[in-house]
This record gives structure tokens, C-alpha cells and sequence, in this order.
């Protein structure tokens, strides 16, 4: 917790916006600070409504088995977690130990690369093919988090090879085809799930947009100042997380925040904002967030299922055959163009995401 000189120190007014643009003029992000050997957390990152209380009770994570033949068994469960808990993890999908483990590798190597190379890709210009900053809300969110991350949209239409970053292109492009079909089948059970045909969701084009985002989670000198990552809910339909060994991952469950550990060889599948609210409420996107640590760096890769700005007139609502007279649909149809775009310009404010379209 913070003591009372820091606390102190942070109430005490600054020209914040000048520190932002001084840090992000960096180019060279959290792990930037690190490299200098920075030894106090600097002020932009100093949250303080949520480093009150970090700990957190044991709670064991559903993992399913998705090499099982007992489909309903898997359906089933897959429909409990998606209900209740928002969350659960998969073993058996089909993603092979060795391209997990390149792939945090490379999304390691990607961070930890020569700083003058990184630099390169540092902007915050969301049609290049590469989009690497520390906090995509830098400029909006009252605190910084103590996070890198590179974002590149790799489905439908991925960027030219020679555009990914040199250290991990290879490792990105065949895991984000592996993310894909493994996609393919989450959506095909989560149809199933909903008491819909196994296509249902594939058809209206859930499994078709693929944003990859590589996280990294520098050691942090004073962890209990900061977070990794504040707490929100994912946009998205659904989200595909790799996580390294170090952990961090929380999940809020029945007001509690919950320790997700890493499992070996297992991917984190959660509900985002968007399957929430075309499911008309019945599964759930539940707020998580990361904890900084003093080991690490932490790497992770959090892929996202979501829905392309383009074409502008593609309209979401909740699905026809998941309302009727007794449940009616709770929220108003948007195209996919109107939330991508209200969901990237208020960043990780607090306020629900879904709280726009409420009817
Ligand atoms: O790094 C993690 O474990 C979580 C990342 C996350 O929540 C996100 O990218 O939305
Ligand atoms: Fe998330």
C-alpha cells in the first residue's frame, strides 16, 4: 500500500499532461524507464484508487478440455463458465506447446529488442500495420499503466509480412492463423451453447476480425503503486490470452478479485463486451486486470475476436433468437463502425462500455 509521504506527494498538483507527452516522446515505453534502471515509479503511473487491495482469493478457473468427445459435456460447460463467470480456460485446442512458447518469446524479444528498433514502430497512428506504444489511453485514462504493447489487426486482411516486426514476424503470423482456428471452434460451441446452429455465429461474422496485441509487463520497482493493467472489460466478442509463467492476470468474480494462475500449455477465453451484448445479457464480460510485479518482464499475447469498423453499415444487436416477449432485448442495434469508435476514444475510463447502448 502506498505510505503517506508518496500518497502526498502524488495529491500534489503537476503539469501532467507534459510528463504524458515527455514519456511518450520517449518512444521507448515502460521498458524505456526500466532500461534507465528508474528505481521510483513516476507519477503518471501512480493509480490510486486501485492498489488499495491486491490481495486475492483462490478460486480455480474451469479448464476444458476440448480433445474431449463428449461434445455436450463440453457445450455444457463451456455455456456454465460463459454464464457465470465470463471466463475460462482451454487445454487440448489444437495450438501446439512449441508455438505458445515462440510466440512469447518473440513478443518478449520484441520488447526487450534494441531500443533504436523499437522505436521505429512507437505510434499511436491506428492505420499502420504495426501500432507499438505504452497505453493506447496515455492521454485519457488517470493513470498510466505499467505496460507496453504492440497491436497489429492480422484477420481479414493482414499486413504484408515484411511490415510485422522482424523478431517475431514468422511466430505472429502462424500463431494468429492458429488463433483463427481455434476460433472457428469456440464460436462453433458458444453457438451451441446459446441453443443456436453450431454456423450461427461464424455466419454473422464473430470468427472473421483478429486483433493481436503483445503485451509486455516490465518488472516494476514499486508494484503496489501501479497496475499492469486497470481493470476493464474486453470490447470485443471474445478474447484468446496467452499468458507466461509469472501470472498477474485477476478476474473479478462475485465482487472478489481472483487470481487466474498460469496453467501450462492452457489459453484464457473470455467474454467480451460486444458477445455480451448481442447474447442480450446472457453471457457476461467481466472486468479483470493485471498486477504489476517486481519479477518479469511478463509477457502475453491477448488476441481479440471483434468486429471490423468496415463496412460501416454492419449492425450488431441482440440476437433475434435470444429474445422474445418475456426478454426483451436490452440493448439498441449499433454498427460495428459506431462501437469500434466509441470504444477506442474513451479508453479505460470506468464507465461500462455497454452502458451506451442500454435500452
Ligand atoms: O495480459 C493479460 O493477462 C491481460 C491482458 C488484457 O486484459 C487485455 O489485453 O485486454
Ligand atoms: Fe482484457
Amino acid at each position: 500500500m502506498a505510505n503517506v509521504e508518496t500518497t502526498t506527494l502524488t495529491l500534489a498538483p503537476y503539469d501532467r499532461a507534459a510528463e504524458l507527452k515527455a514519456f511518450d516522446l520517449t518512444k521507448s515505453g515502460v521498458q524505456g524507464l526500466v532500461e534507465a534502471g528508474i528505481q521510483h515509479v513516476p507519477r503518471i503511473f501512480i493509480n490510486q484508487s486501485e492498489t488499495i487491495q491486491k490481495a486475492s482469493t483462490f478460486f480455480e478457473l474451469p479448464v476444458i478440455d476440448l480433445g474431449s468427445t463428449d461434445r455436450a459435456s463440453m457445450v455444457e460447460k463451456i455455456r456454465a463458465a460463459s454464464e457465470n463467470i465470463g471466463f475460462f480456460q482451454v487445454v487440448n485446442h489444437g495450438i501446439p506447446l512449441s508455438v505458445m512458447n515462440e510466440m512469447l518469446q518473440g513478443v518478449r524479444s520484441f520488447h526487450e529488442q534494441d531500443v533504436e528498433t523499437r522505436k521505429r514502430f512507437y505510434t499511436r497512428d491506428t492505420s499502420k500495420a504495426v501500432i507499438y506504444n505504452s497505453n493506447f489511453d496515455l492521454y485519457n485514462s488517470p493513470s498510466a499503466n505499467w505496460r507496453d504493447t504492440f497491436l497489429s489487426f492480422m484477420a481479414p486482411s493482414p499486413p504484408p509480412p515484411e511490415e510485422l516486426p522482424e523478431v517475431c514476424r514468422d511466430i505472429q503470423i502462424e500463431y494468429s492463423n492458429q488463433v483463427l482456428k481455434l476460433g472457428s471452434l469456440l464460436f462453433r460451441l458458444l453457438s451451441e451453447a446459446l441453443g443456436l446452429k453450431p454456423n450461427y455465429l461464424g455466419d454473422i461474422g464473430c470468427d472473421k476480425w483478429l486483433a493481436f496485441l503483445g503485451h509486455c509487463y516490465p518488472a516494476c520497482p514499486q508494484p503496489d503503486l501501479t497496475m499492469g493493467g486497470t481493470k476493464h472489460t474486453d470490447a470485443g466478442f471474445l478474447t484468446v490470452l496467452l499468458q507466461d509463467e509469472i501470472g498477474g492476470l485477476q478476474i473479478l468474480h462475485q465482487n472478489q478479485w481472483i487470481d487466474v494462475p498460469p496453467t501450462p500449455g492452457a489459453l484464457v477465453i473470455n467474454i467480451g463486451d460486444l458477445f455480451q451484448m448481442i447474447s442480450n445479457d446472457k453471457l457476461k464480460s467481466v472486468e479483470h486486470r493485471v498486477v504489476a510485479n517486481e519479477r518479469g518482464p511478463r509477457v502475453s499475447v491477448a488476441c481479440f475476436f471483434s468486429s471490423s469498423p468496415a463496412p460501416p453499415t454492419k449492425v450488431y444487436g441482440p440476437i433475434k433468437e435470444l429474445v422474445s416477449d418475456d426478454n426483451p432485448p436490452k440493448y439498441r442495434e449499433t454498427t460495428a463502425h459506431d462501437y469500434i469508435r466509441y470504444s477506442f476514444s474513451k479508453g479505460f475510463d470506468g464507465v461500462p462500455r455497454l452502458l451506451h447502448l442500454k435500452l
